[in-house]
């Protein structure tokens, strides 16, 4: 299974799917009481939502009345906007919230704390362009003169300034062949490698489990068990149907001259549909009815009575599910179905003592009855969906790809054939409150039982994220930075 991250100036940020939302107010109370610090609650972290987006107006001026809340969005450089761009899929989408509001509520705006329900996507987007850790906070501050980027360059290990003091050394190389420099830290060094580089660089650097560790000859210095561990990460399969009466996206993308046609506008004007986001336009996230013989059974691994249990998006084109081509004509679309709660835990290990070797990623995908049980639940509440009035006439051929649904075996299978990862990966480096023996990084996102070195990114979260990782990461880079200045009383 591919499992992409972002090898680029402004990380997964710079390539991601553009999605921002917040998810629901519950998914930061736990992290607070988690990590035994309010400060990471969602009363305390609104401020920080605030600092870092501000949400403006499409290519088009659009209007984002009745779309968006504008109290909840403040005036920081991460910018996003929703779609120019809407589709009859979105307009039936919201028809469906209108006709079965209970089993399907409308939310006005995802990213108010209330994370239930469905409504208008808002995007990273702003003046026409992706607007990305890279954009918005990096390039901007790349002339202060106590600001050095060095690309293609890849740190190998931490080091100590001498023997049983803080890890304020970073070791750099180019290459594997590369003769590697040491930098040091006057102060500390923030590691930002992501849930697959930051274990990677802790373990290379003797910080983490030491059984693994002595395996590929590395000498532990630390001995930390939870360093690679706790992986989730969302499992993400679609279904494809064909549209009939209306146009959707695929012919455009089956069509090398319409496509060159939008490229062309874009690239003289900025304006047209790759201006904004055009493919997810509109989302519902869901929960499980609190009668579900699946909670009784297995418990409830969400963070609260207001998140989500499971997720759809919806697609104006065909995407392929593994093993899937997508068709060169006819009008498409698909939607996805996403597990928000994952119970499944997964590792990151390594596979050599290279930092230049990718290290082993297993995110156990489906090894919980919980995943597999609400992940069929998911499929019969989008048959559901579907079967409100707002979609009568408009999907053409069997609806969810001919599965079987009366049969939870022929649901698994399916789900199991198609099965990718949504590119959420967390918890490698897991928050834990100071008293905790467990855990990677204290409340204060410094790592435990180790001086000079603190995690900002998203191997902190102890649980996948109920709404999407981008605008929570960058709200807790925003306390981060308040954290360190606090630290060194600036
Ligand atoms: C294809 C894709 C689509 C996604 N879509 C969405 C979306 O729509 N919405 C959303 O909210 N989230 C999305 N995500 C997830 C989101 O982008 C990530 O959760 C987020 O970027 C993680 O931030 P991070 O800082 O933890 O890690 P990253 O953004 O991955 O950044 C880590 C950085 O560290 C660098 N690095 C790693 N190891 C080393 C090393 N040893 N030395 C030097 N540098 C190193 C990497 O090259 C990278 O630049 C998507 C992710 C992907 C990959």
């Amino acid at each position: 299974m591919a499992y992409p991250r972002g090898f680029v100036v402004g990380g997964s940020s710079a390539l991601n799917n553009l999605v921002y939302l917040r998810g629901p107010s519950d998914d930061f109370n736990r992290l607070a009481s988690v990590s035994g610090d309010i400060g990471w609650s969602w009363n305390y972290m609104f401020d920080y939502a605030l600092k870092s987006e501000s949400h403006v107006a499409a290519w088009d001026n659009t209007s984002t009345v009745g779309k968006i809340n504008p109290y909840v969005h403040g005036d920081g450089p991460i910018l996003t906007s929703i779609t120019g761009n809407i589709s009859d899929i979105d307009l039936r989408v919201m028809q469906t919230t209108q006709q079965s509001p209970t089993k399907f509520p409308f939310n006005l705006d995802l990213n108010s704390g209330n994370g239930l329900g469905f409504g208008w996507m808002q995007s990273t987007v702003g003046n026409s362009v992706r607007s990305s850790g890279a954009t918005a906070y990096l390039t901007p501050s790349l002339s202060r003169p106590n600001l050095d980027l060095l690309v293609q360059t890849q740190a190998i290990n931490l080091v100590q300034a001498n023997k049983s003091s803080a890890f304020t050394g970073v070791q750099v190389a180019k290459n594997a062949s590369d003769t590697p420099i040491t930098l040091f830290a006057n102060k500390e060094v923030i590691l930002s490698a992501g849930t697959v580089g930051t274990p990677q660089l802790l373990m290379l650097s003797g910080i983490g489990p030491a059984p693994q560790l002595q395996k590929l000859g590395i000498k532990t210095i630390v001995n930390v068990s939870d360093v690679g561990q706790n992986l989730q990460d969302q499992p993400i399969f679609f279904f494809q149907n064909t549209v009939t009466g209306a146009q959707t996206l695929s012919p455009i993308l089956n069509d090398e001259t319409a496509l060159g046609g939008a490229i062309a506008q874009y690239a003289a004007s900025k304006t047209g549909l790759l201006a904004s986001d055009c493919l997810i336009n509109t989302i519902g996230f869901l929960r499980l009815p609190s009668s579900s013989s699946i909670l009784k059974q297995f418990g409830d691994p969400s963070a609260g009575p207001g998140s989500p249990h499971y997720q759809f998006s919806f697609l104006p084109i065909f995407i392929n599910n593994p093993n899937q081509v997508a068709p060169t004509d006819g009008n498409w679309m698909s939607v996805s179905v996403v597990l928000q709660t994952p119970t499944s835990r997964g590792s990151i290990t390594l596979a050599s003592a290279s930092a230049f070797d990718h290290p082993l990623i297993d995110p156990a995908f489906l090894s919980t009855p919980f995943d597999i049980a609400t992940s069929i639940q998911a499929v019969r509440s989008l048959n559901e969906f579907f079967s409100t009035p707002a979609w009568n006439g408009f999907i053409g051929g069997p609806p969810l790809n001919g599965v079987n649904l009366t049969s939870d075996s022929s649901i698994e299978s399916f789900i199991r054939a198609a099965t990718v990862t949504i590119k959420h990966p967390v918890g490698t480096a897991k928050i834990s409150k100071v008293t905790d023996r467990s855990g990677v990084v204290g409340p204060d996102l410094r790592v435990k039982n180790v001086s000079g070195l603190r995690i900002v990114d998203a191997s902190i979260l102890p649980f996948a994220v109920e709404g999407f990782p981008q605008a929570q990461l960058y709200m807790i880079a925003e306390r981060a930075a308040d954290l360190i200045k606090g630290t060194y009383g600036l």
